[in-house]
């Protein structure tokens, strides 16, 4: 087995609450025993319904609220008291970039270059996001993929350790988002911890070496993409998931009388399939009796299919599963 990378944030049971008993409000608990681990050289990626809490969640590992109770660490630190040295080592590109609007990026990434011991060449930046068509244009006037960009790539001038990514592909075209992704991918190559938030599921999917669905202030999955989608990370696996559908090639034309003389008797989304080859998709496979029936339909009209499998589960299905109540 090859050995887990360090880790470079961890939460422990951490909780967050606002108000007070004795005001009219009371208090709310906002986190609810948040456990988190990100690796140096993964990407984590942290999903959830609006309102679970990812934003107050990043806050805390980041050092910007103070949790009520619980343990952060980040980069062995506890970020909310650690000083300017941690803050270098860790970039933050924040969902609507807080980037200052009257100069352009070829000026703020060269002062924020300036500010880091060894920053990254802006070139090689620029390259990589195919930013100079902009690089001299008033961040004011920039389009919301445009400032995207920027803010990404100021989060990473400094070189940092580990990099906080919320929404990073918002708002960006398809070519902008493929970079951005390309990016990210490299970044995990040179080993750096990327801990980021989408509601992209296939973003979640593609990027994420480990993912931690939040639900109500709380984790309520956690593991890789393969295991969260074959229940391998230890909740129920839900193989008989009437979305999941069974495929299978016929690897004959099945004629009109055939299949008016022997009807299958499950919902079969079959007809335009009917070609030699084809493969055919049977949903409401729940239970072993439903496919001993499509069995026992193959057996009846002499079909012996060239291929079984099942319909792989996304991370997507998984979201639907825990996020509706
Ligand atoms: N300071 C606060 N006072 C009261 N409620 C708060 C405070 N901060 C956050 N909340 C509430 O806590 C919940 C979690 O908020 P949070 O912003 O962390 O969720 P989120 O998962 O990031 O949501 P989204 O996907 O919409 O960005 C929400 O219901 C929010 O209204």
């Amino acid at each position: 087995m090859v050995p887990a990378s360090p880790a470079c944030l961890t939460l422990t049971q951490v909780r967050y609450a606002v108000g007070s008993a004795r005001s009219a409000r009371g208090v709310t608990e906002i986190l609810s025993g948040v456990y988190i681990t990100a690796r140096r050289g993964e990407v984590t990626v942290i999903i959830g319904p609006n309102g679970a809490g990812k934003t107050t969640t990043l806050a805390c590992a980041q050092g910007l609220i103070r949790p009520s109770a619980g343990t952060v660490r980040l980069l062995g630190e506890d970020p909310f008291r650690a000083g300017a040295q941690l803050r270098a080592r860790v970039g933050v590109m924040l969902q609507d970039g807080g980037l200052p609007q009257s100069v352009t990026p070829q000026a703020l990434l060269s002062h924020v270059a300036r500010l880091h011991q060894d920053p990254w060449p802006l070139t090689e930046l620029v390259r990589r996001l195919d930013m100079t068509p902009f690089m001299r244009t008033n961040i004011r006037r920039l389009s919301g993929g445009q400032k995207q960009r920027v803010a990404l790539a100021a989060a990473l001038i400094g070189r940092p350790e580990v990099v906080f990514l919320d929404e990073p592909s918002a708002g960006l075209d398809p070519q902008s988002r493929q970079l951005v992704y390309e990016l990210i991918e490299h970044l995990r190559d040179l080993g750096l911890g990327i801990i980021l938030t989408t509601h992209l599921l296939e973003e979640a999917q593609r990027l994420a070496d480990s993912v931690f669905i939040l639900k109500d202030g709380r984790v309520v999955r956690h593991g890789s993409v393969a295991e969260l989608t074959t229940g391998a990370d230890g909740s129920d696996p839900d193989q008989n998931q009437p979305s999941r559908r069974l495929l299978f090639i016929s690897p004959r034309i099945l004629s009109r009388e055939e299949l008016a003389d022997a009807p299958l008797p499950l919902e079969l989304d079959g007809g335009t399939f009917n070609k030699a080859g084809a493969r055919w998709a049977v949903s409401g496979i729940t239970s072993p009796e439903a496919l001993g029936q499509l069995t026992s339909w193959w057996q009846q009209i002499g079909l012996m299919p060239s291929e079984i499998s099942y319909e792989a589960r996304t991370l997507e299905d998984v979201f639907w599963e825990v996020s509706v109540p």
